[in-house]
């Protein structure tokens, strides 16, 4: 069985007004799965919904093939999770909150508590009280207690949230490392697109309360195209010299000034020669990949970077 989580029409309102809509969302069992959107796009609520902090609207949830609801929550047993700020009882150590946790979900096991403090690189800390810990080490102390019951999905609420570069890359360390090692797929969510890039396998852009796209970042890499950027003061009759002169079928004016031409057999030393032989000045001529930031800001902004 490959799915992990599936979701159907999965929608959500408040007073009325609708937050998340027809949601059809597919984790993959052993991957890494990151929800990428802006601020109040409705990542959140869609994780409350997977891990039943919050109740649906309508639709349906399948959690491990199984249909996931308030009557049904069986699969939760199988997850574990950390849903906006990982809270802790900062006088207590690290070791007697996980106990707490432990012996709440009923489940004492200290060798368990052990094995997911190795995890995460806590253990020679574990003495230490929670107040004295940086954002990094309550974020993994977090994923230590998700981990403790051996989950097989662990779902994250915006990891890399307000921590430094090293924290950042501790974290994707961990959440690999804890994917490759122990086969947990991970649910995680972020606004960054150069964070999640570098930690998810597949990515699922939200918009506006709505799952716009599903793809993998491989399939994303592969479908990268060069391009032309032409800039020039006359971008009307370049395009029109371009297109007759050169047959170019694949161009698109990018800014009053800018000129991007897909067509692959165009160069540019073809392009300098027709536009100098007519007198169109030109102010520059580049060669061009399309990055993945490209690709995700069509997909978030509807194309637009400074929105
Ligand atoms: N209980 C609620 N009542 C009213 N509006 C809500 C409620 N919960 C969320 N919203 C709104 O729904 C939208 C989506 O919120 P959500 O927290 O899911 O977004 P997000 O993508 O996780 O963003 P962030 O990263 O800022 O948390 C926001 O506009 C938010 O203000």
């Amino acid at each position: 069985m490959n799915a992990i989580i599936q979701t159907h029409d999965l929608v959500k309102a408040v007073k009325g007004k609708t937050i998340v809509s027809n949601v059809n969302l597919n984790v993959r069992k052993g991957e890494i799965y990151g929800l990428l959107g802006p601020n109040g796009a409705g990542k959140t609520t869609i994780m409350k919904m997977l891990t039943g902090l919050i109740i649906p609207t309508s639709g349906e949830i399948m959690l491990f093939g199984k249909k996931f609801d308030e009557t049904a929550k069986e699969g939760l047993k199988r997850v574990g999770s950390i849903i906006e700020y990982p809270i802790f009882y900062e006088h207590l150590t690290a070791m007697e909150n996980l106990q707490i946790h432990c012996e709440y979900v009923g489940f004492y096991d200290k060798r368990a508590i052990h094995q997911a403090l190795d995890m995460v690189q806590l253990r020679s800390i574990e003495d230490k009280r929670v107040k004295d810990f940086s954002l990094g080490m309550k974020q993994r102390l977090g994923i230590a207690r998700a981990a403790i019951t051996r989950p097989e999905l662990i779902v994250l609420d915006e990891p890399t949230n307000g921590l430094d570069p090293i924290g950042i890359k501790d974290m994707r360390d961990l959440v690999r490392t804890l994917n490759k090692e122990y086969g947990i797929t991970f649910l995680l969510s972020s606004h960054i697109l150069a964070e999640i890039e570098q930690m998810a396998d597949r990515i699922g852009v939200v918009r506006q309360g709505q799952l716009v796209d599903e793809v993998s970042l491989a399939e994303i890499r592969q479908q990268r195209t060069d391009y032309l950027e032409l800039v020039t003061s006359n971008v009307q009759r370049s395009v029109f010299l371009l297109e007759h002169e050169l047959r170019a079928t694949n161009l698109k004016i990018v800014q009053d000034n800018k000129i991007r031409i897909y067509d692959a057999g165009i160069t540019a030393a073809q392009i300098s020669k027709l536009l100098v032989s007519q007198d169109i000045e030109i102010e520059e001529i580049q060669k061009h990949t399309g990055t993945l930031e490209d690709y995700f800001y069509n997909q978030i902004q509807g194309g637009d970077k400074h929105v």
